[in-house]
């Protein structure tokens, strides 16, 4: 899971400059600049921040602007047409790593959360697996392509943070107990996502996670898993958001908080 921002300009000139936005902060009067370091990352790959406020929230932060300039957007990758938000540079930025943990635990903490969801990174869950720190289970959603999935990333310390346990949906064949299955379908594919049946609860209150909106076939696949073992979808919290795929209308209402959006 992944995201993509922003959407004031047209396709055409997307492909030379996408621009990256906020939905929490104020609009600009004018586009931002790069970072340079980010510039020369590799390329071809642009990132042009544009920070806009979300009226709902209200509050400037200028930690999102930080945010958003970290993500790399790389055209045709991985098919033509698609314009590739790559959180790996936001990873490379220990400071934007930190503020995008942290905006999401203040928005979750004490909300009664017992749940967290999101995807694959078998090695971070590893890790705080051997840290002792894993109450329970945790969700890994997966998907198609090769690479590897980005929710994962940011699931697990949230979890931590709140208090939460952290449950794995997993590609088919990987989860060695008893599963249930969801199929969906990607900007670029479909897949199949499966979670441990006792990994949640009936009535437990869960968020989902993941780096990124797309079509919202993933996220919708999720909430479907967790609602069919009984548990409340309380929220689904993610880096990116690329509006103009309408991922937001396959939540069905339910609710979906975002970072950033790209165009
Ligand atoms: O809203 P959707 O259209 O469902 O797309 C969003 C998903 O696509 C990306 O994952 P991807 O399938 O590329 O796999 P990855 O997480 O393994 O990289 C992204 O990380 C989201 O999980
Ligand atoms: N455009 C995009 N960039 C990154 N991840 C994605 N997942 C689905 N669409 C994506």
């Amino acid at each position: 899971m992944h995201l993509y921002f922003f959407g004031m300009l047209s396709l055409s000139f997307l492909h030379k400059v996408p621009l990256i936005r906020s939905p929490l902060l104020p609009q600009p009067s004018s586009t931002s600049r790069l970072s340079p370091s980010l510039l020369c990352f590799h390329k071809p790959s642009f990132r042009l921040p544009s920070i806009r406020s979300m009226a709902s929230e209200g509050a400037e932060d200028h930690r999102l602007k930080r945010i958003a300039s970290t993500i790399r957007v790389i055209p045709d990758f991985p098919k033509p047409g698609i314009l590739f938000q790559d959180i790996t540079t936001l990873l490379l930025e220990p400071e934007a790593f930190r503020d995008t943990i942290d905006m999401l635990v203040e928005r979750y903490r004490d909300k009664g959360i017992s749940v967290v969801a999101a995807f694959r990174l078998d090695a971070l869950i590893m890790y705080y697996a051997d840290m002792g720190k894993i109450k329970a289970a945790v969700i890994n959603m997966t998907s198609n392509l090769s690479v590897e999935a980005r929710g994962f990333i940011f699931g697990p310390p949230i979890a931590l943070a709140i208090g939460a346990k952290f449950v794995p949906l997993r590609k088919p064949k990987k989860l060695p107990g008893e599963v249930i299955s969801e199929e969906y379908s990607l900007e670029y594919g479909t897949d199949k996502m499966e979670m441990h049946v006792g990994a949640v609860q009936a009535g437990e209150r869960a968020l989902v996670v993941d780096d990124l909106i797309a079509t919202g076939g993933t996220l919708a696949a999720a909430m479907r898993l967790l609602e069919r073992v009984g548990a409340e979808v309380v929220e689904c919290a993610c880096v990116i958001e690329l509006p103009e795929l309408k991922g937001r209308d396959k939540l069905d209402g339910r609710p979906l908080f975002v970072l950033v959006k790209a165009a």
